[in-house]
């Protein structure tokens, strides 16, 4: 009898990985390593997509670095990541298993993320009306979909099963012919029915969609399967829990009351509280709310601010800096992609932010735009000579991040609906001071607690424990 649980995210920016104590559900040990999968286009498209074999090489390095000692010993397997985004693969040839101990990628495509945006306002208008709460916006699933059945039907016919991420690793490990998916992860792509727990096959179907793709749905909490082999020294037959959404799982670690809301900036940033038991979402999206309604476990639902616009603005920012260093020739520039390179520089931002007094500066950090405004883009207001120094834009930055988030979900609603503290988690809050204080700030009078580190991969082991 095993005495661990793993857990696993794959987020947009890094692998987290986890082992907890079964009986106690102490972290017996712990680590992240930045993907940096991102590929990058050039042609200056708003595509966003991600180099899948290196997120699985990432997640091969990340787990062995894990004691094979308890390795030996794990007894389920918990896997969470980033929501929205899809990739496609060959149903029994989309990995490799090599000698026995993990597999590599074969036949699959990119993963297309939650950040990509070739499905403009009017591609999004020409869709069907879906039959579900939450509307769809470009970087969902059945919209990358249905972009490429319209503009790149041929690229579909090379694959048989699509799913998130997080689902392709479930799938792999347990050796599944077919994907099978969760409400948290089915919800995210669009034209899913979160009270019947079942596609829109029929709408779907009639618009040409290849139905064929979509995952077989499963309960939150529920197996998947069993791994179909060893994997880094874990044993074959292990039980697996069906991948879940990041964000659930980081309300999981974090929540401890209902009267608790949780604050997650990672790549994107959410705000968000549990709605009451018996809470029903409307029957219809309601158009141009920032605030949407997203399953969590058994009947209930998160309300959420679901933000395009976290620690990835701060990330871009860093990268800009390094690019403008490396062009003015001087030393220093990190790598700018959210990786160890960067460290001193986001060490340095947060040390001449804190130094700082708020200015008038104010930065608007919405290059992705919002879900309910998707023409939205970045901008800088107010800006006078004595206001444009590194700790004053970098201020304003972070402050700008957290205002825009509050401006979705603000601090006297949460109040109204009963919240009465705040914990934050995520790494890009958890590690930029700066960004943590600007918090604490626009949050006033909830206090803004701290949760521990890699959230989501302890939250998804956390539920493996309980439920699985
Ligand atoms: N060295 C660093 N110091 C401080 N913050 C960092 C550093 N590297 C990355 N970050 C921040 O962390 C964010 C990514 O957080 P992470 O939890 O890894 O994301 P995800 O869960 O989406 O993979 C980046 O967007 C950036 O804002
Ligand atoms: O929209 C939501 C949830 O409603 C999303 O933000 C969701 O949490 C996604 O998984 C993220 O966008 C990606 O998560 P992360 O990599 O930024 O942690």
């Amino acid at each position: 009898m095993g005495k661990y649980v793993l857990g696993i995210d794959v987020g947009t920016t890094s692998i987290k990985v986890v082992l907890l104590e079964q009986e106690s559900k102490a972290i017996a040990a712990c680590y992240s390593l930045p993907t940096a999968s991102d590929f990058v286009d050039s042609s200056g498209s708003q595509t966003h997509e991600q180099e899948t074999g290196i997120i699985i090489s990432t997640l091969n390095k990340c787990i062995a670095l894990l004691p094979r000692e308890k390795l030996l010993n794990v007894s389920r397997i918990g896997v969470s990541g980033q929501m929205h985004g899809v990739l496609f693969w060959k149903s029994k040839t989309g990995c490799d298993w090599q000698n026995r101990d993990f597999f590599v990628v074969k036949d699959t495509s990119q993963l297309v993320t939650w950040q990509d945006g070739r499905c403009s306002t009017h591609f999004l208008s020409s869709l069907p009306t879906p039959n579900a709460h939450l509307a769809v916006a470009t970087g969902f699933g059945c919209a990358t979909i249905f972009w490429f059945l319209r503009n790149r039907p041929e690229f579909l016919c090379d694959f048989s099963v699509a799913g998130t991420i997080q689902d392709y690793v479930v799938s792999m490990l347990c050796g599944l012919d077919r994907c099978v998916m969760t409400p948290h992860n089915a919800a995210s792509w669009g034209f899913f029915n979160t009270t019947t727990s079942q596609w829109n096959t029929e709408i779907l179907s009639e618009a040409g969609f290849p139905v064929v793709l979509l995952p077989e749905c499963v309960v939150a909490g529920g197996t998947a399967g069993h791994t179909v082999s060893d994997w880094h020294g874990i044993p074959a037959h292990t039980p697996v829990g069906a991948a879940l959404g990041d964000f659930q799982c980081s309300v999981y670690h974090c929540m401890a009351s209902p009267t608790d809301a949780v604050l997650n900036i990672g790549t994107s940033a959410q705000l968000t509280y549990a709605m009451p038991g018996g809470f029903r979402p409307p029957d219809a999206p309601e158009s141009g709310s920032p605030i949407s309604y997203f399953p969590y476990f058994d009947e209930a639902y998160l309300a959420v601010a679901a933000s395009l616009n976290g620690g990835n603005a701060l990330a871009t920012f860093v990268g800009m800096l390094s690019s403008w260093m490396k062009d003015l020739g001087v030393e220093g520039g990190g790598g700018g992609s959210g990786g160890g390179d960067d460290s001193s520089l986001y060490a340095t931002l947060n040390s001449v932010a804190l130094g700082q007094p708020p200015s008038d500066l104010a930065v608007s950090p919405t290059l992705l735009g919002e879900r309910h405004r998707p023409q939205l883009r970045g901008s800088v207001a107010n800006a006078a000579a004595g206001n444009l120094s590194l700790g004053h834009v970098t201020r304003a930055l972070c402050r700008g991040i957290v205002d825009n988030l509050t401006s979705m979900m603000p601090a006297a609603l949460l109040g109204e609906a009963g919240v009465r503290r705040v914990l934050g988690c995520g790494s890009a809050l958890s590690r930029n001071p700066a960004l943590w204080e600007e918090a604490e700030r626009a949050l006033l009078p909830l206090p803004l607690e701290r949760s521990q580190t890699a959230d989501s991969a302890v939250g998804v082991a956390m539920v493996v424990c309980d439920r699985l």
